[in-house]
């Protein structure tokens, strides 16, 4: 039996005392593409950055790969944030940002020792990947908001993690930068990359995604595959209360036979 990725058993996450969403129970296998969807305010947000320890979690269990979230090692879940780009007064080039995913591998005892050829390998495979190969040497200020995304990714992505976590990565990007971004997303599927995406635009990434999960007032409403979403979901106003916590009926993609990204290079003492 494979490890999943991500398990969570009556999760809840917020702010301080606040709670925000609750009773999250669900299971996430390898190769796994799986979009959040929900009204604004629903919960969304806070449910995903409470995976990278930007919201507290305030009950239940976390589990990455067997890990219990707390005890995570920093770079095992990447994470894309919402509404961001990297328009700054602090000029850097595209590898500058990307080689940032890279610190995972410095081992604080001995931080000067960097593998800097492998690093500069990754960030060109990264960079490749997201079809920003030929801008390494850009200045970000100098990239189109979809393009800067893309840097982000790429960024995240640097970290060879485990989880790859997008939060509205399409949004605001015009429609030719978006089928380029879903692009990106169904070539990282393929090489086995486990996303977790919170999307209000689902039909942009409609060949990538393999389950969809609906959070609607701090709750879980909806979990399964896509085409059960779009039959049943929409039927019912997008409230389907047949939850199904391991997402049991949830699409498989039927092909992948590269195992995920590792860019891990040579990082070994
Ligand atoms: N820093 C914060 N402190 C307290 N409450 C917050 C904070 N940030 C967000 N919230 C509250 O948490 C709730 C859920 O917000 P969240 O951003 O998770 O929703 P969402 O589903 O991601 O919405 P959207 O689609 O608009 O991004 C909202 O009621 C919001 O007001």
């Amino acid at each position: 039996m494979t490890t999943p990725v991500l398990q969570m058993r009556d999760a809840a996450f917020g702010y301080g005392a606040t709670q925000v969403i609750a009773d999250v129970t669900l299971t996430i296998d390898p190769g796994e593409v799986v979009a959040i969807l929900g009204p604004n305010g629903a919960g969304k947000s806070t449910l995903v950055k409470g995976l990278v320890g930007l919201t507290d979690q305030l009950a239940g269990s976390v589990h990455v790969l067997g890990s219990d979230l707390a005890e995570l090692e920093p770079g095992r879940i990447g994470y894309v944030p919402q509404r961001h780009t990297l328009a700054t007064s602090v000029r850097a080039t595209v590898a500058e940002i990307v080689a940032i995913g890279r610190l995972r591998f410095r081992t604080w005892w001995r931080p000067w020792r960097r593998d800097a050829e492998g690093d500069r390998q990754a960030v060109a495979r990264v960079l490749d990947l997201v079809g920003l190969g030929d801008r390494v040497g850009s200045d970000v200020a100098q990239l189109s908001g979809g393009q800067q995304r893309r840097v982000l990714i790429a960024r995240a992505l640097a970290s060879s993690p485990d989880l790859l976590i997008m939060d509205e990565p399409t949004a605001g990007v015009d429609t030719a930068n978006q089928i380029v971004l879903a692009r990106v997303l169904e070539k990282l599927a393929t090489a086995g990359t486990t996303q977790l995406i919170v999307t209000h635009e689902l039909d942009a990434l409609a060949e990538v995604i393999t389950r969809v999960i609906v959070v609607d007032d701090g709750h879980i409403t909806f979990d399964g595959a896509p085409d059960d979403y779009a039959t049943q979901g929409l039927s019912h106003g997008g409230h389907h209360h047949d939850h199904s916590p391991a997402g049991g009926s949830a699409r498989r993609r039927p092909h992948f036979d590269a195992g995920p990204l590792d860019l891990r290079g040579d990082h070994h003492d």
